[in-house]
Parts: C-alpha cells; sequence; structure tokens
C-alpha cells in the first residue's frame, strides 16, 4: 500500500483545493462524516464521548464530528487544547457551528472526567504534527491511554506520530481505531506502529481521485 509523508498529502490536498476548486471546509466535512460514519458502526446511545481536539484542522476535523454526533442525540463533550490565538481558520469556524447547535466547549484537560468516558476522539494532531509532543498534548496524550474503559478513534493520525518520520514524536495515542483520508500516511506501513493504529479505514472524502 501506497503511504504518503505529510509533505505529499499536503501538496494532494493543495491540488484538489486550487485545481478542482473544492473548499478546505468541504474536505473537513467528508472527513468528519465520514469518521461519524465508522464510530457508529459500534457507537450506542449509552456511551459518553469527549472530544480531544487540538488548535489546527486536525482538532477542526474533531469539532465537526463531535457537532455531527451532538446533533443525532449521542452524549457529546468537546475539550479544545492549544493557544487561541494559535487556532486555525477552520477550528474557530468548526467551534463556532458546534457552540451553534448547543455543543460545549471546555479548553482545559482538567474539566474533563475521563472516569466516565466510554469513547474518545484523538483529534490533537494529524499530518501536521512537526516536532516531539510535550507538555499539556502530552499531558492528554498520557490521559487518552490511561483512559482504559474507553474505546479511542484516531482522526487522520494518531496524535505523536509523525508522517514525515513515520515515528513516534515522545509518545503517541494508541488507538483501537484510527480513520484515514486518501491515502495511508507514512508510518502505516511499519509493523512496529501497528498497535498504535489500531484498525485503519481509509475514507476518500470526496476527492475522487
Ligand atoms: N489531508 C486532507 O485532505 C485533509 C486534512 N484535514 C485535516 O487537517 C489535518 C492537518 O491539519 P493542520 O492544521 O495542518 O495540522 P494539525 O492539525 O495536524 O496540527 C496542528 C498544529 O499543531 C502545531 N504542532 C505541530 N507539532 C506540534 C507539537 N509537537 N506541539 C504543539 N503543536 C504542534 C503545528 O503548528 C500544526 O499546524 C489533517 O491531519 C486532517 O485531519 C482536513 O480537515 C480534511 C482534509
Ligand atoms: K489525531
Amino acid at each position: 500500500m501506497k503511504a504518503l509523508t505529510a509533505e505529499e498529502m499536503y501538496e494532494y490536498e493543495k491540488s484538489i483545493m486550487t485545481d478542482k476548486s473544492v473548499p478546505s471546509i468541504v474536505l473537513m466535512e467528508c472527513a468528519a462524516r465520514a469518521t461519524a460514519k465508522q464510530m457508529k458502526q459500534t457507537l450506542s446511545q449509552n456511551d459518553r464521548i469527549t472530544i480531544v481536539a487540538g488548535g489546527g484542522n486536525n482538532g477542526g476535523d474533531g469539532l465537526a464530528v463531535g457537532r455531527i454526533l451532538h446533533n443525532e442525540g449521542f452524549q457529546v463533550e468537546i475539550l479544545v487544547l492549544g493557544n487561541p490565538d494559535h487556532y486555525s481558520e477552520q477550528n474557530q469556524l468548526q467551534q463556532k457551528i458546534a457552540k451553534s447547535y448547543g455543543a460545549v466547549i471546555k479548553t482545559s484537560l482538567e474539566k474533563i472526567d475521563f472516569t466516565k468516558t466510554t469513547v474518545i476522539v484523538d483529534a490533537l494532531f494529524g499530518i501536521g504534527l512537526s516536532r516531539a509532543v510535550k507538555g499539556v498534548p502530552l499531558q492528554a496524550i498520557e490521559k487518552i491511554n490511561a483512559t482504559k474503559q474507553a474505546r479511542v478513534y484516531a482522526i487522520d493520525v494518531p496524535s505523536g506520530i509523525s508522517c514525515i518520520e513515520g515515528e513516534i514524536l515522545g509518545n503517541c495515542v494508541m488507538a483501537d481505531e484510527t480513520i484515514t483520508f486518501g491515502f495511508y500516511k507514512h508510518g502505516m506501513e511499519k509493523e512496529k506502529l501497528k498497535s498504535s493504529f489500531g484498525h485503519i479505514t481509509v475514507d476518500d472524502i470526496g476527492f475522487y481521485y
């Protein structure tokens, strides 16, 4: 299977958005719907879902997944970590949309009671991870991995795995399932990372390649 590096994926995404004029926010909605659809194969209304989002577009995907599931009656709480001054445009828009549908957004790890969580969506970092995780994001990754009763879905890439080097940078989320977009990502071809990715689903999210 062909596994793209982060740079190759950004290149591809750029070609879709410029040559095909598909807006980034449309790709994000397709990614979120693909993720929600995959999750609903195992979700129940009794599940307590915690979205752990970063401030970039991986976090934007996570916010959109949370809003979609919230609107379908699931119990969802959303946590956005990161410096608000650095939130991406799409991340900010997804926060606005989620709030407009009545979803509550928390911004500190301490505000989440993980003992009640049965499903975690890892939307901290995707292909944008460019250095070893530390500080609050590292605490979040450790918290996710310590929540043994939860089923963990990683959006695009388990946070902490770099698709530039195909390596874990510091620590990474151990996902039960990874839903990735368009193509396999560099790292997914490595035997030693298999347990971090869990079951991998590739969704074309409307690339129509
Ligand atoms: N590929 C596609 O067609 C689509 C991708 N989408 C999603 O977008 C992410 C990539 O989003 P991006 O904003 O470029 O980066 P991330 O969200 O992965 O990272 C956020 C941000 O974090 C900073 N950063 C990097 N390393 C660290 C670190 N160790 N500590 C703290 N901060 C760090 C860096 O500035 C990044 O920009 C992709 O994975 C998909 O989920 C679209 O939404 C759908 C289509
Ligand atoms: K992720």
